[in-house]
């Protein structure tokens, strides 16, 4: 394995990696950084954990040392979380240069963010809604010189799932000059290689990681099998063996909605485990400051939707409970994958229920690695599941009480809003949608129950034809 030097990196920069424990490179970096540092746009896809982020802010530094001057880079990425950990890694790693970022993030102040902009910063990281906002509503900086243009977990900016990125994107590359390096990367690049390749069109570099497994060796994968009725008692059984068994251990658990995540940490708190959330519906400052106390084991489990999902750093989190079975392959991969990372070993236990089954199948064939069973005492669990159960719907008429859906309607009504939207309109859109689909159902059902009555009145014609066969053959005999 070759080391940082003989990659072309400068010997203040080698120096620097030292300090932060990064001695020998890994593979992406190994293979990428070359290719950035020779001014080629670069698709990189190598599993979670592999040190994705230093493979394209190393060389970013290094070329900024060369030739310093503000806005650089801009790096785009999904989560506002996420955009904190990496200006983290540039301003760590670009300390001896004195390297000026700016976070252009959701939910902070734009007022501020604005005139950061205008400080002329090296390198921008921003989430792609709240940028493209800034572009829309002023002109008090320009990006027409940026040399890079990075997208971190590119295949999420560039699919379209419940947030979609596209308008932003489109929007902020309007401003971005052409002739720029392009970098992209992600654990599950393969997916959306194609529209990827169209942004990168600088005949990109694309590395991806020989191994045929998606998930990393360190990862014990596991799955219990439960009805949904005992999930949560499976749940509250976890944790209770693993915090009895390890003093330092962090465990994340992932769950599919904003309502479920709020319920659950209630719910594990009636417990006494020191639990906190992090989801869509908070607060921007009580996201990063849960994250904070997380990361800070003030708090030993963290209860996440999948904003937390992706490229998260946390050392200490020995275990990741899926209490949903993602619905897509790569989000498993990503979950799963905040474990587990560089080198170390974790555990991660998905909670499947008997309608779930073929999403394990799924997940297993992308992954190419079966989960094993996580062996438990059910004796145990179904002793602690009344309790469990009455403690839920406890929490959930305390949640009731609160104005959480009241928030989540009017969350809704801004967001469509914002998207140039008549919510009023759109609600009675969907009600109608909803009516003819209810019609579509009832119909299909009506059809379904005459070809069975059909089929019925077949099958007894033919009993009673065989039964008059059978009587006159009797007779003649
Ligand atoms: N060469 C290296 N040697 C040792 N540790 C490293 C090296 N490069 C990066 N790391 C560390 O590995 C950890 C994971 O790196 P990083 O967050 O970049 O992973 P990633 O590949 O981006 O993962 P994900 O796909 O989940 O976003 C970080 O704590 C980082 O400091």
């Amino acid at each position: 394995m070759s080391d940082f030097s003989s990659l072309g990196l400068a010997d203040w920069l080698v120096k620097q990696c030292k300090q932060l424990g990064i001695n020998k490179p890994t593979p992406v970096q190994e293979h990428c950084m070359p290719a950035i540092l020779e001014g080629r746009d670069c698709l990189g896809c190598a599993k979670t954990g592999s040190g994705k982020t230093a493979a394209f802010v190393l060389p970013v530094v290094q070329k900024l040392s060369e030739d310093p001057y503000g806005i650089f880079c801009l790096v785009l990425t999904p989560t506002r979380e996420l955009a904190y950990q990496i200006a983290e890694q540039f301003r760590v790693l670009g300390k001896p240069l004195g390297l000026k970022d700016c976070i252009v993030v959701g939910g902070m102040d734009m007022v501020s963010q604005a005139m950061e902009l205008t400080n002329q910063p090296h390198v921008v990281v921003a989430t792609p809604g709240r940028l493209a906002d800034h572009i829309r509503s002023s002109n008090t900086f320009s990006m027409s010189k940026i040399q890079f243009l990075i997208l971190d977990e590119a295949d999420r900016l560039l699919e379209q799932g419940c947030t979609d990125f596209t308008k932003d994107l489109e929007t902020i590359m309007g401003i971005l000059p052409a002739k720029r390096q392009t970098l992209l990367f992600s654990a599950t690049l393969t997916d959306t290689l194609h529209e990827l390749k169209s942004i990168a069109m600088n005949k990109p570099f694309f590395w991806e990681s020989t191994s045929e497994t998606k998930t990393v060796e360190e990862l014990d994968q596991r799955y219990i099998l439960t009805p949904e009725k005992v999930k949560d008692a499976y749940l509250v059984h976890l944790i209770q063996t693993f915090t009895d068994e390890h003093d330092d251990w962090s465990i994340m658990i992932f769950t599919n909605t904003c309502k479920n995540c709020q319920i659950l940490t209630m719910m594990l708190r009636e417990f006494n485990f020191p639990t906190i959330c992090l989801h869509s519906m908070m607060k921007q400052k009580q996201r990063f400051a849960n994250l904070a106390m997380f990361k800070a084991s003030v708090f030993k489990i963290l209860i996440a939707t999948d904003v937390a999902s992706r490229g998260l750093d946390i050392p200490t989190v020995q275990v990741v409970i899926n209490h949903n079975t993602p619905g897509l392959p790569k989000i498993y991969i990503h979950r799963v994958g905040r474990t587990a990372r560089a080198g170390r070993n974790g555990v991660s236990i998905t909670l499947v229920t008997q309608y779930d089954i073929h999403l394990v199948h799924s997940i297993e064939g992308q992954i190419k690695t079966k989960l094993k069973e996580y062996p438990v005492v059910e004796k145990e669990v179904l002793k602690i599941l009344t309790q469990v159960n009455v403690t839920r719907r406890e929490c959930e008429i305390k949640l009731e009480a609160t104005d959480f859906d009241e928030k989540k309607e009017i969350n809704k009504r801004k967001q469509l809003i914002l998207e140039g939207k008549d919510p009023d309109l759109e609600a009675k859109r969907k009600a109608e949608l909803e009516k003819i689909r209810s019609q579509k159902k009832v119909f299909k059902q009506r059809i379904h129950e005459s070809i069975e009555k059909q089929k019925r009145g077949q099958l007894r014609n033919k009993l009673a034809q065989r039964r008059q066969k059978k009587k006159a053959a009797q007779k003649t005999a």
